[in-house]
């Protein structure tokens, strides 16, 4: 068994629809459509173990807090445990009054009086129902023509309204789906969309849906557009319909096909959160809300705080939701890269509160979906100094000059090679604590007292050398300069920096020098104190005990 060399044997191509004025690709999505999530009917058929009353009703209250108005609860002509689940929502009082609960059936007779069944006493309800269109359907499945199939729809229909009519507490609204739409002939789903509408005689205040389902994605997603935008021109009464659409995501394309849909002129976009459903799933309506969002548009539905979401419908539907899942997995807004880290880096810096986004590699604020900025940038051997100057800023107020981050991030690189793995920003801590601020051999400074007299700084300092009491004493213009005279060779200053960290009562001093030693290479150290000279003259001993043992291993080597 092999793939052919000549698929062309096996598979043919998609039908093109002929429209040459197509005005779709100019269009602009500017307003949500009207969302209709199928997680507890789509979403649930296709799981490996269906959901239970419990799941069922945990899943539709969290679709309710989401925002979704319009909601597929089942199939309950299907399964005792869908047709009881619509009877609890309905008399347990579940439903709230903006949200109207939808239910599925095949067009036979007896399924659709057990689904009136289940719905009775509901203040609103959309029936559902769906008959597959498509040539191989009619032929393989119905041993239908086209009149037959047609004549399923328009029967089914009318059962549906007899029914209706029967039950006038209810304020009901209707759905057809002329199954695998998206390999129908056009002009027959047209046909037998038109025949569907003749029964239902929609007004514009009260209006058929029609959803137009890629039950199989089998073209790209600007032919499904094309079908969409021709239906639109040619279906009757169109005032008096809500084109709906409802893609899947076989060719991967599930999202593309619905943003596209609804540029051809859908209403109505049906979907599942995080895209479970057959096969290759629904599309996920997270993705298309978000996807507006992120354009400025409000989605009118609620993600502010996703992960709250994800875990719902993770334990519901017993399965994971990919960390490659667009706004919502977990490695989605995070860069282990180092130009991306940089850049994300110097976005924040940049971002001004009530501004326009703008921080690259970011398309949204992880912070409006609820997620914080800890995962943002990760560290690994990929990763340059951005991420790590980054992690060591947001994390324990730590801003390393900018000739520091080069070096310690080449302390941090060597060490990620080493581990092969991530370092978390708590490694990364205990990395520059052991690399400066513990580097206090071969002298450690144990105290210090520091004079000033008429602009000449002079300090007597008490160092520990290999476990001896040594004493120091220097003067210069400035402390530590006074200091680095102090010192037993001669050392250049060549850069220092210092700032705060935290505030209040609490608030330390860190300092950070370059210093060279006998004209070797620079290096830097850190010193950090409640009080600020303490932490200069830290920061020296701690850059002179770096660069007396970068001198002893070029000792060594030599
Ligand atoms: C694309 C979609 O997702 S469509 C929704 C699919 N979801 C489901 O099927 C989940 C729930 N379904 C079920 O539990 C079952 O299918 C039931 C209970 C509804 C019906 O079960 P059964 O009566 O055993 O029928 P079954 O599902 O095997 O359907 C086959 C028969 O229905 C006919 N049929 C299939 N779909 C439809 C339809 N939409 N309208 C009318 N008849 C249909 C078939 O032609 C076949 O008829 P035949 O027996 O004369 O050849
Ligand atoms: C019932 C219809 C809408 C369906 O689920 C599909 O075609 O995928």
């Amino acid at each position: 068994m092999s793939m052919l060399k000549d698929p062309s044997q096996k598979y043919r191509p998609f039908t093109r629809i002929q429209i040459p004025d197509r005005t779709w690709p100019d269009k602009i999505i500017d307003k949500a459509p009207i969302w209709l999530s199928t997680d507890l009917r789509d979403g649930n058929q296709s799981l490996i173990e269906p959901m239970d009353a419990e799941k069922k009703m945990r899943f539709f209250k969290c679709l309710v807090q989401v925002g979704l108005k319009e909601i597929e609860v089942g199939f309950p002509s299907a399964s005792q445990t869908d047709f009881d689940f619509v009877r609890e929502l309905i008399e347990g009082g579940h439903i709230p009054d903006d949200v109207t609960i939808q239910v599925l059936t095949q067009a036979r007779d007896d399924l659709i009086e057990r689904t009136f069944e289940s719905l009775k006493g509901a203040k609103k309800a959309i029936v559902h129902y769906y008959n597959a269109c498509a040539p191989s359907f009619r032929k393989i499945v119905f041993n239908q023509d086209k009149a037959g199939v047609k004549a399923i729809a328009v029967a089914a229909g009318s059962t549906i309204k007899r029914l209706a009519a029967a039950a006038p507490e209810t304020q009901w609204g209707f759905e057809y789906s002329p199954e695998v739409f998206s390999s129908t002939e056009i002009d027959f789903a047209v046909e037998v969309c038109n025949a569907v509408i003749e029964v239902f005689q929609p007004t514009p205040a009260n209006p058929l849906i029609l959803n137009l389902p890629a039950t199989i994605e089998c073209a790209t997603p600007n032919n499904y557009a094309d079908q969409i935008e021709w239906f639109g021109r040619h279906v009757n009464k169109r005032d008096s319909v809500l084109i709906s659409v409802h893609t899947h995501n076989d060719r991967g394309t599930g999202v593309a096909a619905s943003e596209l849909a609804v540029m051809a002129g859908a209403d109505r976009v049906e979907g599942c959160l995080f895209g479970n459903g057959e096969r290759t799933g629904n599309v996920c309506l997270v993705t298309l809300a978000l996807n507006l969002y992120t354009q400025g548009v409000n989605p009118q539905l609620d993600f502010s705080d996703i992960d709250a979401v994800r875990k719902v419908v993770e334990d519901c539907n017993q399965l994971p939701v990919h960390p490659r899942h667009p706004y919502v997995g977990d490695l989605v807004h995070t860069a282990f890269s180092g130009s991306h880290q940089d850049a994300i880096r110097k976005g924040f810096a940049q971002q001004q509160e009530g501004s326009l986004w703008e921080v690259p590699y970011l398309p949204i604020d992880p912070a409006d979906i609820g997620r914080d900025y800890e995962a943002v940038i990760r560290v690994n051997s990929q990763s340059g100094k951005g991420g790590i100057t980054f992690l060591l800023e947001q994390e324990y107020g730590i801003n390393l000059p900018r000739r520091m981050q080069i070096e310690f991030s080449q302390v941090v690189q060597k060490e990620t090679d080493r581990l092969g793995l991530e370092m978390t920003a708590s490694q990364i801590h205990k990395l520059l604590d052991s690399e400066y601020l513990q580097a206090t051999s071969p002298y450690e400074l144990k105290g210090h007292r520091l004079e000033e007299e008429n602009g000449e700084s002079r300090v007597d300092a008490k160092v520990q050398v290999n476990g001896q009491e040594q004493r120091w004493s220097g003067s210069g213009k400035g402390a530590l300069e006074a200091l680095a005279s102090s010192l037993p060779v001669a050392v250049e200053v060549m850069d220092y920096h210092e700032h705060a960290i935290g505030g209040g009562a609490n608030a330390k001093a860190a300092c950070y020098i370059e210093i060279r030693l006998d004209g070797q290479r620079p290096l830097h150290g850190i010193g950090i104190d409640e009080n600020i000279t303490t932490a200069s003259f830290r920061a020296l001993f701690s850059a002179l005990n770096r660069a007396v043992k970068q001198a002893e291993e070029k000792t060594q080597a030599a």
